[in-house]
């Protein structure tokens, strides 16, 4: 019996596929290497470099693997590309996740993990904040369409077929694993705490804060920030929920505090003792105000209790990994 890690090579999938490997676990990876690195997971771990939308390729791998469970985070996860090229990213994350759930039941695979997104609730009122799971569900992006409609395939096809599955809305997920075997690899990623980095290490010339005329208190927007080897730790124990009986369900990740772009910018400052410049820009498309998670339902399921809970420790691990990218020469597209 294995787990099917799909985009086992990304940045949260390889400290998905470190997680599983330090349990003992069996883990299989199905990854396109489009943003993804085979040099982030362990040796021992097979990679097959394909899509997941190859429908004979998936069938035969879980064959061969007997893969029992997928944890599916291959997807294109852009918000602002989303905008500009939105069939690309429901042809990438919609259709291909249809062809992996339609493929996983023909498998008889009994568990499936989905990597959904906070982008699913849009732009919610302040009076809701922490989000819970039962709000509306209105993105403003195709990406958090993208993703709604795989909760929904999932949420119908468990119903149909002889399977369960957790679709995890993570909110910003940052850092890197604190024993330094793996973290955020793409040079040209977009996310706030990644860029504010490599600004302070020099490899970018610049940070732009996209708005400061957000209803907020500082104006610009606010994140929940959440460390990977939390996020992927409540992976591990939905698995085990799910395997140990317990029905589909959908749950937020995160920790319930949020922090404004201001207040990640001076945490970067602070952590790597760099005062680097930050100009204020126009709004980014496709970016909401504010986003908090609620996480009691995925405490109370799963009995996650998070251990990295530190903007500054979030800030820190992702450092070591941005200046341990230098060291290897792996920051070059820059
Ligand atoms: N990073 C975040 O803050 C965040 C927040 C919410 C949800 N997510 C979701 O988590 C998942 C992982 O995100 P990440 O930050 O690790 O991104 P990433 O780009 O580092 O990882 C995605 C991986 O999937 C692979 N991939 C993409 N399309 C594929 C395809 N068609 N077939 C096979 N492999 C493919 C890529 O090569 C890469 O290794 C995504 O589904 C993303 O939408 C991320
Ligand atoms: O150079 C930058 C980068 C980001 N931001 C701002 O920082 C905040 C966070 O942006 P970013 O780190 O790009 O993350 P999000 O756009 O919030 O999206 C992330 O978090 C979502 C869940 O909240 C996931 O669905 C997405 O996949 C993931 O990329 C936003 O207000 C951005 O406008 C800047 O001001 N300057």
């Amino acid at each position: 019996m294995s787990i099917l890690v799909t985009g086992g090579c990304g940045y949260i999938g390889s400290h998905m596929t470190w997680n599983l490997h330090d349990a003992g676990k069996d883990v299989v990876i199905i990854d396109n290497l489009s943003t993804g690195f085979s040099w982030l997971v362990p040796d021992s771990v097979p990679v097959i470099e394909g899509d997941i939308g190859d429908s004979d390729l998936v069938a035969r791998v879980m064959k061969e693997h007997n893969v029992e469970a997928v944890i599916h985070f291959a997807g294109s996860i852009v918000v602002p590309d989303s905008v500009t090229d939105p069939l690309g990213y429901y042809y990438n994350n919609t259709v291909k996740s249809r062809s992996l759930i339609e493929n996983a039941v023909n498998a008889k695979v009994k568990a499936f993990i989905f990597s959904s997104t906070a982008a699913v609730y849009g732009n919610p009122d302040e009076a809701d904040e922490p989000l819970k799971e039962d709000l509306a569900l209105e993105p403003i992006s195709p990406y958090g369409t993208s993703k709604l409609m795989t909760e929904w395939m999932l949420r119908d096809s468990a119903v149909a077929y002889d399977f369960t599955y957790a679709a995890l809305r993570y909110f910003n997920v940052a850092g890197a694993d604190p024993e330094g075997r793996t973290g955020q690899s793409t040079p040209t990623a977009t996310h706030l705490i990644k860029v504010a980095n490599q600004v302070a290490l020099g490899q970018r010339d610049s940070l732009a804060i996209f708005g400061d005329d957000y209803p907020t208190a500082d104006g610009t927007c606010i994140r929940d920030y959440i460390h990977v080897s939390d996020l992927v730790a409540a992976h591990a124990l939905a698995l085990e929920s799910l395997l140990n009986g317990h029905e589909s369900f959908v749950a937020n990740c995160g920790y319930g505090k949020g922090y404004s772009v201001l207040e990640v910018v001076e945490a970067v400052r602070r952590v790597s003792n760099v005062d680097f410049a930050a100009k204020v820009t126009d709004r980014r498309d496709g970016d909401p105000a504010a986003l908090v998670a609620d996480s009691t339902r995925l405490r109370g399921i799963t009995g996650w209790a998070p251990q990295h809970d530190d903007l500054d420790l979030i800030v820190k691990t992702a450092l070591d990994w941005e200046k341990r990218l230098i060291e290897k020469g792996h920051n070059r597209a820059l």
